[in-house]
Order: C-alpha cells, then structure tokens, then sequence
C-alpha cells in the first residue's frame, strides 16, 4: 500500500532520512556522515573554516552528493520509494545557498541517467555555469559578521525593537547579515545570484525541481521577516540588499506561504525516473532543523526539549510571544498562533568531546568513549561540593569556539565560590602537570554538563510555571539529538533543571528531527479538513512505544541546589563577558530576572 512517507536532516554533520508508515511508525533510516563519507571535500566536523574571518561554510556540491548517497542507502535497506507519498526535510537553521540564474532550468530538466553534482555543479572554478552563483553555503557556526549585525542591530532602534520585530536580536549567523556581508564580500557573485534559498529550502528545492519558497518557521531565523504582520520586514531587507534595493532581494527571496503543511507540488521527474517515486508524491514545505525536531512530540505547556545535536538547542512550544535579545521566538511550523521559543549553543557536543577526550588522554583511556566522562561525572558531587556547608561551588565555562549565550569570544573560565566570593582557577593549574587540588582535571566532566544546563535553566525560567505542589519548572524535558544516547547527560539534565515527570528520550529511531520532517509529510498529505498537525499527530501517537522515560527529573534539594546556584553562574557569565565579550548588543543574561 502506498502509505508512506519520507523525512530527511540535513544537519551540520550528516544527512539523514527516514520513512514512516501513515500510523507514524518508523519502517527505514539511513544516514550519511560527511567526514567519514566526503573526506574528499577536506571537511572536518562537516565543515570548512577560515579562522582569520571567523568563516565557517560547507560545499553545497557536498549536500548534493549526500542527497545521492542517503536515498542509495535507503534502497539498500529495502526501501520501495514507490510507495512515497510525502517528502518534507529539514535543514540546519540560516545557512544558505545561492542560485544562479540557470538554476530554475538546469533543476527543471535534470537527465536520471546522471548525478545531481554532476548536473547542478556546473563549471570549474572562474567560469561557473551551473546552479550556483557561489559554491559554498555560510554555516550557523560563522562568526564573521559583527559588522553587520551591529548595523541590524542598529536599524530598528536598538536590539529589543529588531527582537520585537524578527523574533531575535541579530546573530552573526543569521540570514540577513549574512546575506550583507555576502553582498559586501562577493559583489559579482551577489549579481548573479538569482534566488536565495535557506538550507531546507534549497533540499526541497531539489527534490521539487524547482526553487522552493522559503518556509514560515526558518525564515525567523534571518533577521529579515516581521513576525507580527506576517511579512517581510521593509527596513531590515533594505539594510541586507546594499545597493541593489528591497525589492532586487525581495524576488530573490521570493514568497513565504503562511500554511507549513501546504503542498509545494509533485516530486520532479528526476527522482521518480532515477529512484522510483510516484510521479505523484507530493513536496511539503521543508523547515529549521529545530523547528522540524518539535514537530516530533506532542509538546504540551511547560514540556521542553533538549536537543544535543553538534549545536545544543532548548526548545519549547508556546502561544506567548515574549521576545527579547537574550533568546530566539520563531513561528511555529505547523500552527499559526502559535511560536517556538529557542536557546542556541555553539559549544554543545564539541565542547563536550573536548572535555572528553582530556579526561580519556590523561588516565590512558580508549579514545572516543564516553564511558570515563559519564563515570566521572556522575562520581563527583553536585558543584564539586562534597560539603556544601565547607567546600567551595565549582562553576566553569567551557567555549572552544565563540559562543551566542552569552556572546562571548573562545575561552574556557572556572571560577571557585566561597563566602560571596569568585575566586578564578588559573588554567596553568588547571591543566598544568601539577594538578590544582581544588579543580582536577576530572572535575570539568560534571562541571561542563552543570554549566551548558545551568545556562539553559537560567534563561528558560520565565517560560515555565509550577507544576502541581512543586516549583516553576518544565513538566517533561525530551532529550533528542545525538547526545540523548547518554544516560549520563540525561541524569544531570533532570538534577539540574527538574522536570516534574521526568526526562524523556524518543524510543523510535534516534532523530527525533527527521522523524518530525516524516510526520510533517504524513499531515501535509492527510489531513484532513482543517485539521491542525497537533490533532493529527495526537490521534496517530502511542506513548508506550514512541517515548521512554530514562530517569527522574525533579529530585528534592539537588533541584534546590542549583537553583542557587544559578545566582553564582550569572556572575561567573558577567566576568566572561567583561573579559572576553564580543562588543554587542543588549547581551545577555535572562531578561534581568536573576540578580547577582
Ligand atoms: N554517546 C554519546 N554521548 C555524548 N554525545 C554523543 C554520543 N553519541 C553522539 N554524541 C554527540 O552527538 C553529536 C552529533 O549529534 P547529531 O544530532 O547527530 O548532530 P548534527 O545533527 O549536528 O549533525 C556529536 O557531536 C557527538 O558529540
Ligand atoms: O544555529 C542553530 C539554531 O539557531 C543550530 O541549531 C543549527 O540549526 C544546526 O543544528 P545541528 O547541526 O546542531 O542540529
């Protein structure tokens, strides 16, 4: 029967897919990794970097390529792409690809007897005749464009009003000061750009043989679109477009529909003549990787998801829109009237493995396992304190790369506390031979997990209310992303920011952000009659098999503990801002709500 439907992540790391069945279960999942998979493409952590702008961008030929190489990877399970019905994606969050102004034709007339690189890729370098107008897309980590966000931030006023407005103070690594400094940087490739496309847009626009229209969740992440009127903001497009004016970027842009689960069209010829699909399977809009992740669960009030993907995300469903620079509001994707809010961390899963890898060189362990950082972790006591009447609070910052929460430059603080008072632990102690007493070097594996969720808690605070007889706190936390595999994380994220009914992780596959893009396909194609996807996904969900309880959230006086602890953590984030801040905006802490 033909009832299935076709999610994909195109991540910082990998390219995923999945097919799921219309009762939502999961029947196939392949992924593609690009380091191990396209080290040809010189990429490391999938991406390649120029330090001395603070760059950092993949090869689109690369997305082409995994595109290719996940649906063979597909079949090679079994799957029958003939019995597709639905296709929607997701797509890491404000990068983005541009087109040239072959694209619509060379997309629209693609050959099944050839490869999309090959087709799409075009000319050598200097004399580019394919798709392109430029081989590379910006990558969320980019850190090059203080310049213009300062402009962004500048234009409406101050950040709170560019908040107010797109959803978010400006970020280097969103769309439109992106889209500026491109500009800047590449004025010939800018002219010869045709369209712009953000990843997910540029998937399905594959997929559609066409260039697809960008959609109503991702497009908050650019600093370009006003998500009161529903519109693109006048003032912001004009900063972005330079010289060329509003309305040259306004068509390269192009419409955003308002309907997330509205049909863009059938699949193009090229897959159901290369790969099988039904000439009739339908392209749905593809959205933000974190948007599609909460598309995943049914997300109730005060239920969060924790997402440990190489970024870490927080994210939580809400009909509030509270928007303020130290945070992200974005629409919805499915459900108009309702928003995501959004913390984002560069220092998430990388960071992590720093940690982890020192703590596995020292004591001679296997490289790679995470057996001694869970261990260590979990063996060492809430804020390194083993008497919390004598012994001083631990609290550390651990940024290998520049951060966005709070925005700082690299660098890595631990502080000790005592008697009111931070005391730094210079890092010749801390990572000299001589180890300092006070801070061994093991004692960073519990210190980075209590720091990346003490900041999460910080921040999201305001967003959760009591929960029965107990405190203002999440009801659910969800862990997803590839860091949910950890038991260990998963504990100290329940000790550190509660949740009533514990920590939760997805039992069915591991990508809980492709499975979100299936279920998207699924309702887009199925609903009915104005039928929300909230109530579409409510009569298709079995809790007992589609999500596992991993560990209490919410334990008495751990919860309590951390909760003062925060006032510290707050301070400690103030000294790293004085030290090493990047020289904006309104930065940062969580809307004046805790105080030192
Ligand atoms: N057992 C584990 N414990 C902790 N982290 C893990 C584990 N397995 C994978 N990870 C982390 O997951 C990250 C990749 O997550 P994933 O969601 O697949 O990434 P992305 O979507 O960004 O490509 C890696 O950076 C890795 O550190
Ligand atoms: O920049 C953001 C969100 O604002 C990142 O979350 C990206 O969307 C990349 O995500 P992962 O590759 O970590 O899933």
């Amino acid at each position: 029967m033909a009832d299935q439907f076709l999610g994909f992540d195109l991540s910082t790391q990998q390219l995923k897919g999945i097919i799921v069945k219309s009762d939502l279960k999961l029947i196939h999942e392949a992924k593609v990794d690009f380091d191990a998979d396209f080290a040809k493409y010189g990429i490391e952590k999938g991406v390649l970097t120029n330090p001395s702008e603070g760059e950092v961008f993949a090869p689109v030929a690369l997305f082409l390529d995994a595109i290719e190489l996940v649906l063979q990877r597909l079949k090679e399970q079994g799957a029958d792409f003939s019995k597709v019905q639905g296709i929607s994606g997701a797509g890491m969050q404000h990068g983005t690809v541009f087109w040239s102004k072959d694209a619509e034709s060379i997309l629209g007339s693609l050959d099944p007897g050839k490869t999309l690189l090959e087709q799409l890729e075009g000319g050598a370098k200097g004399e580019r005749k394919g798709a392109f107008s430029h081989p590379f897309s910006p990558n969320w980590q980019d850190a090059s464009t203080q310049k213009q966000c300062e402009e962004f931030d500048k234009k409406l006023g101050t950040p709170e009003a560019l908040a107010e407005a797109t959803g978010s103070k400006a970020h280097h690594r969103f769309s439109g000061p992106q889209i500026l400094r491109f500009h800047q940087k590449y004025p010939e490739a800018y002219k010869a750009t045709a369209r712009i496309s953000l990843v997910s847009s540029f998937l399905a626009s594959v997929f559609l043989g066409k260039v697809a229209p960008i959609d109503i969740s991702d497009v908050c992440g650019a600093n370009l679109w006003d998500i009161k009127t529903g519109r693109w903001n006048e003032e912001c497009l004009a900063l972005a477009a330079g010289g060329e004016g509003a309305e040259n970027l306004r068509s390269k842009l192009g419409d955003v529909p308002e309907d997330g689960g509205g049909s863009f069209g059938s699949i193009s010829p090229y897959f159901v003549k290369r790969y099988g699909f039904p000439s009739t399977a339908q392209v749905i809009p593809f959205t933000g990787d974190n948007p599609s992740t909460i598309l995943a669960l049914p997300l109730r009030s005060s239920d969060a998801i924790v997402s440990l993907g190489t970024s870490t995300t927080f994210l939580m469903s809400t009909p509030q829109y509270k928007p303020n620079p130290a945070y992200h509001f974005l629409n919805h994707p499915t459900t108009a009237g309702l928003y995501m809010f959004m913390l984002c961390y560069k220092n998430g899963g990388l960071a992590r493995e720093h940690i982890r890898d020192a703590i596995n060189e020292q004591s001679n362990g296997p490289a790679k396992s995470w057996d001694l950082f869970n261990s260590t972790a979990l063996n060492t006591p809430v804020l390194g304190q083993q008497d919390p009447t004598s012994d001083p609070m631990r609290l550390g910052l651990y940024f290998p790369r520049p951060e966005i929460v709070p925005n700082v430059k690299e660098g890595t603080w631990r502080f000790l506390h005592k008697d009111n008072t931070l005391s730094p632990v210079p890092p010749q102690t801390a990572h000299g031979k001589t180890e300092d007493k006070t801070w061994p070097r093991s004692a960073d594996a519990r210190a980075i997990l209590e720091s990346q969720f003490l900041s999460l808690r910080l921040r999201s605070q305001s967003l959760v209310g009591p929960q029965g007889d107990l405190p203002p706190q999440p009801r659910r936390i969800y862990m997803v992303g590839g860091g949910a595999a950890n038991a260990a994380i998963a504990e100290l994220a329940g000790q550190v920011l509660g949740g009533s009914e514990g920590v939760f992780k997805l039992d069915i596959g591991g990508n809980a952000c492709a499975l979100g893009a299936a279920y998207k396909a699924a309702w887009g194609v199925q609903r009915g009659q104005d039928e929300k996807f909230e109530d579409f996904l409510e009569k298709r969900w079995r809790e007992e098999d589609f999500v596992k309880k991993v560990c209490e959230g919410y334990r008495e006086g751990v919860w309590e503990r951390y909760g003062e602890a925060l006032k510290v953590f707050d301070r400690v984030e103030k000294k790293a801002i004085e030290e090493r801040g990047q020289e904006n905006h309104g930065e940062q802490n969580a809307g004046g709500k805790v105080s030192a």
